[in-house]
């Protein structure tokens, strides 16, 4: 038994670690479609052993296929999402169109995987990169001594910004030794050997829109009354978010009771040792799947507060990895209506 999937976007960074989390996971697949816009068609991607064709977005029938990933951006989902629902299949979105919208469940399967059992538009929001790793840690925290107040502050690295952010941070690098740096396209400023307090649009109050993201979407997946404020930065790093974290509870907890119940949380690995190397760092995420927590300590400054940091791949727990789980979690509840093939 298995599903007919589409992946649209299927060339980009998101897409691809799709293909090998979806083959990693033995996620039950019985047709693969590969979907990007016209200029890929027929370029190849890998699904384990299968090198699969792209398809044209808008020549692509969706009514043949039961699942649909999505990740081509905003605009791409807003176009098509609702439609491809309409036909009868489910969506999942990466992209941050749907996820403010009340129809739509925005899921991270650690937390609140109960959220896609109401599905009025067939569409499952995918959260933001720095949101979705960043719940995973609270939510257990929460459960036990209900957080006040979270002040976060990203390490954000450049695949968060598509291929084309890595390539600007690769040229950049190799440029500044040659011939100078070649002129930022991508990003505001030089990214090689910089960082940029600056990611998404900046908001009327000040914030940048990514920053509003982690703060709007925090409160629909785990606790509307937690108040949170972020600062989003973006740094010389190929792939892996990092964050700093301070938590305010409004009851004690202890950073060794914090130490504890991160250890068995679902999707959570400590690694904290305090002598050298004994944190984790964005580099040593990539590739993997957990949410890593270090470097928890007890925030004196407030009453009940603990900081830690933590990281991980942004293109998995980010984006592809939580998308297969939101997946996975639909199959184990018999929620993707096979269609009966043409
Ligand atoms: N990177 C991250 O950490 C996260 C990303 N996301 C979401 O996923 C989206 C994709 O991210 P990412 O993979 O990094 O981006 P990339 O730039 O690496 O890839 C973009 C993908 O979208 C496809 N695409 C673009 N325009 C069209 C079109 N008109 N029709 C069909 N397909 C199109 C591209 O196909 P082609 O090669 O043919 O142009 C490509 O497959 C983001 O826009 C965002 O919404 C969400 C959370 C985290
Ligand atoms: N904004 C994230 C990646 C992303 O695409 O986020 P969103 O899906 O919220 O637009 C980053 O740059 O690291």
């Amino acid at each position: 038994m298995g599903y007919r999937v589409a992946v649209v976007g299927a060339t980009g960074n998101v897409g691809r670690e799709m293909f090998n989390i979806l083959e990693e996971v033995k996620f039950p697949v019985e047709k693969m479609h590969a979907i990007a816009s016209r200029k890929s068609i027929g370029a190849e991607v890998s699904f384990g052993s299968q090198i699969i064709k792209c398809e044209d977005l808008e020549q692509f029938d969706f009514s043949k296929v039961d699942i649909v990933l999505m990740s081509a951006g905003g605009s791409i989902s807003a176009a098509w999402a609702e439609k491809i629902g309409a036909a009868g299949a489910i969506v999942i979105d990466n992209s941050s169109h749907f996820r403010m919208d009340p129809d739509v469940p925005l899921v991270v399967p650690e937390v609140n995987p109960d959220a896609v059992n109401s599905l009025p538009k067939n569409i499952i929001a995918n959260p933001n990169c720095s949101t979705a790793q960043l719940v995973v840690v609270l939510a257990p925290l929460h459960a036990e001594a209900k957080i006040k107040r979270v002040v976060v502050s990203t390490y954000q690295s450049v695949s968060g910004a598509g291929k084309e952010g890595m390539d600007e941070l690769w040229e950049q690098t190799k440029g500044v030794f040659v011939l100078g740096a070649p002129e930022p396209k991508k990003f505001t400023k030089q990214i090689a050997f910089n960082v940029i307090p600056h990611i998404d649009v900046f908001m009327e109050d000040g914030f940048t829109k990514e920053e509003w993201k982690m703060m709007a979407e925090t409160k629909k997946i785990l606790d509307p009354s937690i108040k949170l404020t972020a600062t989003a930065v973006r740094v010389p790093v190929m792939v892996g978010h990092a964050e700093s974290v301070n938590i305010e509870f409004e009851t004690p907890l202890d950073e060794d009771d914090v130490r504890e119940i991160l250890r068995d949380a679902e999707g959570v690995e400590v690694i904290d040792k305090r002598e050298n190397g004994g944190y984790m760092t964005p580099k040593e995420s990539a590739g993997e799947f957990p949410v890593y927590v270090s470097r928890i300590r007890t925030d004196p400054t407030v009453d009940n507060g603990i900081a830690l940091w933590c990281v991980a791949d942004n293109l998995r727990k980010g984006a592809a990895l939580n998308a297969v789980q939101i997946a996975q979690l639909l199959h184990d509840k018999g929620l993707i209506k096979q269609k009966t093939p043409a």
